[in-house]
């Protein structure tokens, strides 16, 4: 019998979390250890035990030595040990756990012991990882893997896998498998576009031409360069910052393949245009797409388009991943998959940083191998909760270009574009061919604060003279008040932050905020969460009117939330979520601005969904606010949730607050459950001591959530240049399997 797959493991697996058994041994010498797999497993349940490993990694390496030990051969103690790091490296994000890395870095490679001082307190002194690992080379280890019957190569059903010197959970070594299987059998298979001098070439560079105007400045139009790449391939990917056009640009890369797909009624076929499908990882994000995809199909240049081309053939309705996949409670597996296909051609899916390689690996199986799949995502964001940074290493090498003679030939005919020569060059692989760059902003205007703070981080080039503009209001977008020396304690600046919550301190940015205009656009002052609770606060509706007049309040009160967010980098502590959000309710209810006497369900509580329930039909990081409606017996006020709609339709839905079972106040929230969401004005909030989370990507991607107004708060503004400093790097194999590293 095959042993199980750690995926059914995790689920078959009572996991007895409450008493861990951390009954400490005898303190081994490493040697003694590495002999011994009962003495390995008192160590990982030490390790357990202070809280560095969790339940489920121990139980791994128990029911792997267990099953080993009733087929006849107990597992080497190696392979013990190995098995629980690579389990506690995927619940940290990794697809797998190179040796090379692990051997020659173990500490910063399993960040173990915790360096955020939480963990290491009280831990009960142990074997540190390093001491054992200290004795291992790559060959010793590989050895021992090679020598059970845990691991193969892949050829075999084991619960380990183990590739070149990379070791995998079974599990996520087919998605990763499952995923380069995909794009390689895409990418290899020529389209109807791939002969530059086919019909339906000749017609792109047509169409192209009438969708993108001659740039004016004469330089490149990327979009249009994007655009012509997407078309061109069954595969591909567009990248780019924050309003670099990737929604103009699929817009228009789906009016291009409509117009070829509906010309063929011209060559007496019937006319047959493509199934179109549209995803985003979140209902967030899904319903901001739907939002910016209507608005960018409205501005298609109609009347000098094809006139075989509708507009209804361009859809605007946009699905959560979930959704489209046809998710089953309490099952991980989707309706859709091989067996039973998803119906499209055509699949965009936005954000797509935010999806990891188990879903990235869904979405290949239930994809029909003809349908072409484009991915719309900035590379820069921080990568997916779960394990795998699909988009980051897809685009590992897309700041080059790296495009072969042949593509930028292609491009030159069916663009009319010659490409940069720093983009072409000899070493062009098959997916550098099909992921696009696109390179200005348009949200942004030149001299915009946020997007030169944004663009320095990107590019850990954060000059004095830069912090400097930041600090003195030289951007009329970006302030960063608050002393620029590390504050003694946070209540140092808890009024600031208070402040800015009930107002959005316009007086922190240049000219109080006003008069401001962006791109020709009056654009308002700060207004905090003030503007919102005032809506709330200042209505006059009641238990006489209808539905619809509370439908439309709440769409108003959700659309003024959205002018303002706290954004933290840590979610414990007094400069985290928890910390912030409990400072936002003290100050608010002191201001009378919230009742917090009615209770926990006070009315104008911002609630964050932080699961998903298919039953409510909510999806994890889906807000709404509550409102206590008179819809009670009597008139009796009764807290309901309101949300929007994810289809982007405007519907308000009312969710009672009892039936909500995963939530959270969400006056400050994690930049990582912002990723997919913009705010009018966005506060980042730096504390004063640098921990691993605070990275690069992190910085970046709080940055680049605001889209009018940015303001930093800072316990020590070091934190802001030490956390540029730090990288999110995830161990995988998937860069690899398509010759990108
Ligand atoms: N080539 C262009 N010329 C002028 N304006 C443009 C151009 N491309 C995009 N825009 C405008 O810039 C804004 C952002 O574009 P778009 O929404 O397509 O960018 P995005 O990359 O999808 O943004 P986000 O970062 O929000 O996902 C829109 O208002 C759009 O109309």
């Amino acid at each position: 019998m095959s042993p199980k797959r750690p995926s059914d493991l995790q689920f078959a697996l009572d996991l007895d979390t409450d008493s861990p058994d951390t009954s400490a041994p005898e303190q081994s010498e490493p040697q003694t250890l590495l002999g011994d797999s009962e003495a390995m497993m008192g160590l990982l349940a030490q390790w357990r035990g202070n809280d560095w490993l969790q339940p489920l990694d121990v139980e791994f390496a128990r029911f792997l030595r267990q099953s080993s030990t009733e087929q006849g051969e107990p597992l080497d103690p190696i392979v013990i040990l190995l098995a629980a790091l690579v389990s506690h490296q995927v619940g940290r994000g990794h697809v797998c756990i190179d040796l090379h890395a692990l051997l020659s870095a173990p500490r910063s490679t399993l960040a173990l012991p915790p360096e955020d001082g939480h963990r290491t307190d009280g831990a009960e002194a142990c074997l540190m990882p390093e001491d054992i690992l200290s004795e291992l080379s790559v060959e010793t280890c590989m050895a021992a893997l090679n020598g059970s019957s845990t691991v193969s190569n892949g050829s075999l059903t084991t619960p380990l896998i183990l590739s070149g010197t990379k070791l995998y959970l079974r599990r996520l070594w087919r998605c990763e498998q499952q995923i380069a299987e995909g794009i390689n059998a895409r990418l290899s298979a020529p389209t109807e576009l791939t002969e530059v001098n086919s019909e339906p070439a000749r017609m792109l560079a047509t169409t192209l031409s009438r969708l993108f105007r001659q740039n004016p400045d004469g330089g490149v139009d990327y979009q249009k360069l994007a655009c012509a790449l997407a078309a061109r391939n069954r595969f591909a990917v567009i990248t780019g910052g924050p309003g670099t056009g990737k929604t103009t640009t699929v817009v228009k890369l789906l009016a291009a393949l409509q117009a070829i797909a509906g010309a063929r009624v011209n060559n007496g076929q019937a006319r047959r245009v493509f199934r179109i499908r549209l995803a985003a990882p979140t209902g967030k994000a899904a319903a901001r797409l739907n939002e910016s995809i209507s608005k960018a199909v409205e501005e298609l240049p109609w009347d000098e388009l094809s006139g075989s081309l509708q507009k209804d053939d361009i859809p605007t309705r946009v699905t959560t991943l979930h959704r489209l996949l046809g998710s089953r409670p309490d099952s991980r597996r989707f309706r859709h998959d091989r067996e039973n296909p998803l119906i499209a051609d055509i699949l965009v899916i936005d954000e797509a940083s935010m999806v990891d390689v188990d879903m990235m690996a869904s979405v290949f199986d239930a994809l029909p191998e003809h349908a072409q799949l484009i991915l719309l995502g900035d590379k820069d964001q921080l990568a997916s909760v779960d394990a795998g940074a699909v988009l980051g290493e897809l685009c590992q090498r897309a700041f080059e270009g790296h495009y072969s003679a042949e593509t930028a030939q292609w491009l030159r005919e069916v663009t009319g574009y010659e490409l940069p020569e720093d983009l072409q060059q000899g070493d062009g692989r098959g997916l550098d061919q099909a992921v696009a760059m696109l390179r200005r902003s348009y949200r942004f205007e030149e001299n915009s604060g946020i997007k030169a703070l944004a663009d320095a981080v990107n590019n850990s080039a954060l000059s004095d003279d830069l912090l400097h503009k930041c600090r003195d209001k030289s951007f009329n977008d970006l302030a960063w008040p608050g002393p620029d020396t590390p504050v003694k304690l946070p209540a140092d600046l808890q009024q600031l932050i208070a402040n800015h919550a009930v107002t959005g301190s316009p007086e922190c940015f240049q000219n109080a905020g006003k008069d401001r205009q962006v791109r020709g656009t009056e654009v308002r002052p700060p207004v905090g969460y003030g503007h919102y609770l005032q809506l709330m606060n200042d209505h006059n509706l009641n238990a006489r009117n209808p539905r619809s007049d509370w439908d439309q309040l709440a769409r108003q009160v959700l659309e003024a939330f959205a002018d303002f967010q706290i954004l933290c980098a840590v979610r414990q502590g007094p400069w985290g979520v928890d910390g912030l959000n409990e400072l936002v309710v003290e100050h608010f209810s002191g201001k009378g601005l919230i009742r917090t006497g009615e209770g926990p369900w006070y009315n104008g509580r911002p609630v964050m969904v932080t699961g998903n329930d298919y039953n409510l039909g909510l999806m994890n990081g889906d807000v709404g606010i509550t409102f206590r409606v008179p819809w009670g017996e009597d008139a009796k006020p009764m807290p309901m949730v309101a949300f929007p709609a994810s289809d982007g339709s405007g519907e308000i839905r009312w969710i009672s607050s009892s039936r909500l079972q995963q939530f959270e106040t969400v006056f400050a929230m994690t930049v990582h459950k912002s990723q997919g969401s913009e705010f009018t004005h966005t506060c980042l909030v730096l504390p004063d001591r640098l921990s691993p989370v605070m990275t690069r990507e992190l910085v970046y991607t709080g940055i680049t959530r605001a889209k009018h107004w940015f303001s930093l708060i800072t316990g020590d503004p070091r934190v802001l240049r030490d956390s540029v400093q730090q990288r999110v790097v995830r161990a995988s194999g998937l860069a690899g399997l398509l010759g990108q590293d």
